[in-house]
Formats: structure tokens, C-alpha cells, sequence
């Protein structure tokens, strides 16, 4: 694919938690890079810190050391709205409170975009449409989110983030929720959307074979504070993925 850029990129990065106490190290010294035009599936058991990873390089979250890039710049010098045009998020457990319909939540990932008014142009409106499209939501465009299932709920929080139109996608357990015909439609959409729209889309998830059939890289948490960023055939090959995931089928 032509034009791709490094959008993210780590340099000796350590993530984890510190209290008055204590440190807890999750992982250490990572450099990693991730182009648009890809999709990265981040792997590995329970408790294993994808969830904090992920937090981290969407800025929502301090690091322990080390740089976070994003497109070329530091990510400290982003302010809040600069920062959501580069990077839309979906995290898991995400409450959302607020009376809102299906539309009007995904209408907010236009907010970036829009003045102080929050009024939608027509190039905003497109983007909504196109993305509850992609989703297969427009159905239920109209229904209050309290009174749509979690799964739909979910679809409903990516066809925000690919609402939000940003060069880098962040979704932690996207197919949470999800029966396993819409698994898979989901991560295929998310693998189209990275090729066709030049985008760059990190996931964790536990579809381990279908994180190997569609990433172009898999982050594999292979233990405490390894991470191996590589091709899925290299990683088979290695017998890197069969050591975290002893009873998978690859
Ligand atoms: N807010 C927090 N403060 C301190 N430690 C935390 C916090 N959140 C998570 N942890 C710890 O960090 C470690 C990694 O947790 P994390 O949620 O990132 O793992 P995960 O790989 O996403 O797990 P899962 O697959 O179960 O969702 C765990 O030991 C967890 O207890």
C-alpha cells in the first residue's frame, strides 16, 4: 500500500502502575511502530496487561518511563481535541450515562471536528452515515442506548471511532459482547477499514485464530514484560503463539 506513515511508535516504553508504595512494572522498554494501512491484533492471557497497554498509548493512562509517539510528535504535546483526531478509542466497560440514541452517539465522534456549537455539516453527517452503514446499525439508528443490547452497544462505540475518521484506532476487546458470526464481521470490518481507508487499527482480543488469519502484525504478551511484534506466520513458526496459547488450534 502506498502512502503509509508511522503513526505510533514507542520508544523505551514501560508501562504500569505506581502507588505510594510501590511499582507495578507491566511491560518494560518497548519499541514498537505501527504504520496506517495496517492491522495490529494484541495477544495474551488474562491479567496480562493488553488493557493497560492499550490505555497507555491512548494517552489515558501515565506512563512509567519512555516516549509515546504519535504521528511524529510526542504525545504529551497534544491537547485533548488535537489528540481525537489522531486516535479514537473503544475501551471495554466504557459507561456511558447519557440519554443518547444510537446516531447521536456515534454522531459524537464528529465532536473533534465541529465548532463549539457541535452542529454537523454535511462531511460530518457522511461520516455518521457511512459508519453506521459499515456497522450494519442503521436499523436501530433511532433506539436509546439503554434500550439496545450489549452487543449492539458495542457495534454502536466502533461505528463511533470509525465516525471519528483517525489515522490510528485503539480498541480494547472489541468483540466483547459479540455472538461469533459478529466477531468475526466485526474484526474483518476493522481489517477492511485499516487496508481501504489507510488506517491504522490496534486491537487486543482473544480470537487468537482470527487475529492470526487477519492481522498484518500480532503484539504477542508472550510473559511478564515480553512482548514480541511480529508477523502471525513468524510467530507460528516460532512456536511463539502455541507457548502462550497451549490449547488453540494453530
Ligand atoms: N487501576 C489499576 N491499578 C493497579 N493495578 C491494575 C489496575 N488495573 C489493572 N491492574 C493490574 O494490572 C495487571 C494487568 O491488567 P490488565 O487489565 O491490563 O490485563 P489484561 O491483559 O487486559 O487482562 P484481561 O485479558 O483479563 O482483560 C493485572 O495484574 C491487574 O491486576
Amino acid at each position: 500500500m502506498g502512502n503509509q506513515t508511522t503513526i505510533l511508535q514507542t520508544k523505551n516504553l514501560s508501562v504500569g502502575y505506581t502507588s505510594s508504595r510501590e511499582q507495578q512494572l507491566i511491560f518494560n522498554d518497548l519499541n514498537l511502530a505501527a504504520k496506517t494501512g495496517e492491522l495490529h491484533c494484541l495477544l495474551g492471557v488474562n491479567g496480562i496487561g493488553k488493557s493497560t497497554l492499550l490505555r497507555t498509548l491512548a494517552g489515558l493512562q501515565p506512563t512509567l518511563s519512555g516516549e509515546i509517539i504519535i504521528d511524529g510528535q510526542a504525545i504529551q504535546q497534544y491537547n485533548s481535541k488535537q489528540l481525537a483526531t489522531k486516535i479514537a478509542v473503544v475501551l471495554t466497560n466504557q459507561g456511558i450515562n447519557a440519554s443518547l440514541t444510537v446516531k447521536e452517539l456515534v454522531e459524537m465522534g464528529r465532536y473533534p471536528y465541529t465548532g463549539w456549537s457541535g452542529r454537523l455539516n454535511e462531511t460530518d453527517k457522511e461520516a455518521v452515515a457511512k459508519a453506521l452503514a459499515l456497522c450494519e446499525i442503521e436499523a436501530i439508528a433511532h433506539k436509546n442506548i439503554h434500550k439496545i443490547s450489549d452487543g449492539q452497544l458495542q457495534k454502536t462505540l466502533i461505528a463511533r471511532a470509525i465516525a471519528q475518521d483517525c489515522p490510528l484506532m485503539i480498541l480494547d476487546e472489541p468483540t466483547v459482547h459479540l455472538d461469533p458470526n459478529n466477531r468475526y464481521l466485526i474484526i474483518e470490518l476493522l481489517s477492511k477499514v485499516a487496508h481501504q481507508s489507510n488506517k491504522c487499527i490496534l486491537l487486543s482480543t482473544h480470537q487468537v485464530e482470527m487475529a492470526i488469519d487477519l492481522s498484518d502484525k500480532i503484539w504477542l504478551a508472550k510473559s511478564e514484560n515480553t512482548l514480541l511484534a511480529d508477523i502471525p506466520s513468524k510467530l507460528l513458526e516460532n512456536n511463539d503463539i502455541k507457548s502462550v496459547f497451549p490449547y488453540t488450534r494453530p
